[in-house]
């Protein structure tokens, strides 16, 4: 993906890279006002890293450039010591309609992904592959279901199963849980988190939840929107990246009791209604 063509630099090629790294990506419709400009940061294998800001700061724009969906204006993204040019198989993206194909029941759903990742696979492994994967986000019950017959919350159970089935590299979710009411939200919180744990998987995630930042990600990337500043024409950017330092195997239930919390909470709030917008 990119403008630019050139190689990689040589940091991004070093044996100690950032399993990803993003580095002076830039996104502009209007030249003279960018987006965003200089948005520069990495994940590690395994981790879980939630990008937090108002409505129209570029954080979609940045993971469709991630997905390989988007170009950039400037700038690169680099996984796993190769640029990304365009979708692969090695992303999987869960979006907050879940895009499933409404023909198709949940088995079908997911075994047309399984299959386009492994055309060479007998279709007794695609079966158990895919029941496998139902079964983790509690669905088995519903497998030969077709979309129609789901609610909002199963199908979004059914995007992030068909996400994790072809084991990417990186999970890309944006506000994968956004239209779900607070109960739903919730449990699929908690299994998204399990299922993490459990698979090491490395995520990067859209929300506007502060809470749910706060209870998913290793680290939360802060980002501002674009402003006109009495100093002139300022882009979105990362305004700052923040390490969760509560204990990783937390939960929903008890997070608001482990201490730092609510510093942690207060920081990020005060970051959106101060920081994050010119007022
Ligand atoms: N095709 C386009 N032409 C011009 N401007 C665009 C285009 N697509 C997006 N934008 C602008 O780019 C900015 C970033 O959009 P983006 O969807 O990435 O923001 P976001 O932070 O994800 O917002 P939200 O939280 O509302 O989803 C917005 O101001 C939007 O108006």
């Amino acid at each position: 993906m990119t403008a630019s063509t050139s190689p990689a630099p040589e940091s991004a090629k070093a044996v100690s890279a950032p399993f990803l790294q993003v580095q002076q990506l830039s996104k502009a419709y209007h030249p003279a006002r960018p987006v965003f400009a200089d948005v520069s940061f990495t994940l590690e294998r395994g981790e879980f890293v939630c990008i937090i800001g108002h409505s129209g700061c570029g954080k979609t724009t940045i993971l469709n450039i991630l997905a390989g969906l988007d170009t950039a204006t400037s700038g690169y993204v680099f996984m796993d010591g190769r640029e990304v040019r365009g979708p692969g198989l090695e992303r999987g993206v869960v979006f907050q309609n879940h895009a499933l194909m409404p023909w198709l029941t949940v088995r079908h759903n997911i075994a047309f992904a399984v299959e386009s990742r492994w055309p060479q696979w007998k279709a007794a492994q695609v079966r158990e592959h895919v029941e496998r994967y139902v079964a983790m986000v509690g669905l088995s019950h519903a497998i030969d279901r077709k979309p129609s017959q789901l609610s909002g919350g199963m199908k979004q159970r059914v995007g992030i199963a068909r996400a994790f089935a072809i084991q990417p590299k990186m999970l890309l979710l944006d506000e994968p849980f956004g239209a779900l009411d607070a109960l739903t939200r919730g449990s699929i919180q908690d299994e998204l988190m399990a299922i993490v744990r459990q698979t090491r998987q490395t995520v990067f995630m859209i929300t506007h939840d502060v809470d749910e930042a706060i209870l998913l990600a290793d680290r939360i990337l802060l980002m501002h929107n674009a402003a006109d500043t009495p100093a002139g024409f300022r882009p979105g950017g990362i305004a700052e990246v923040v390490s969760n330092p509560l204990p990783r195997d937390r939960s929903r239930a008890t997070l608001h009791h482990l201490p730092g919390y609510y510093e942690l909470r207060n920081h990020i709030v005060d970051f959106l209604v101060t920081r994050a917008k010119a007022h």
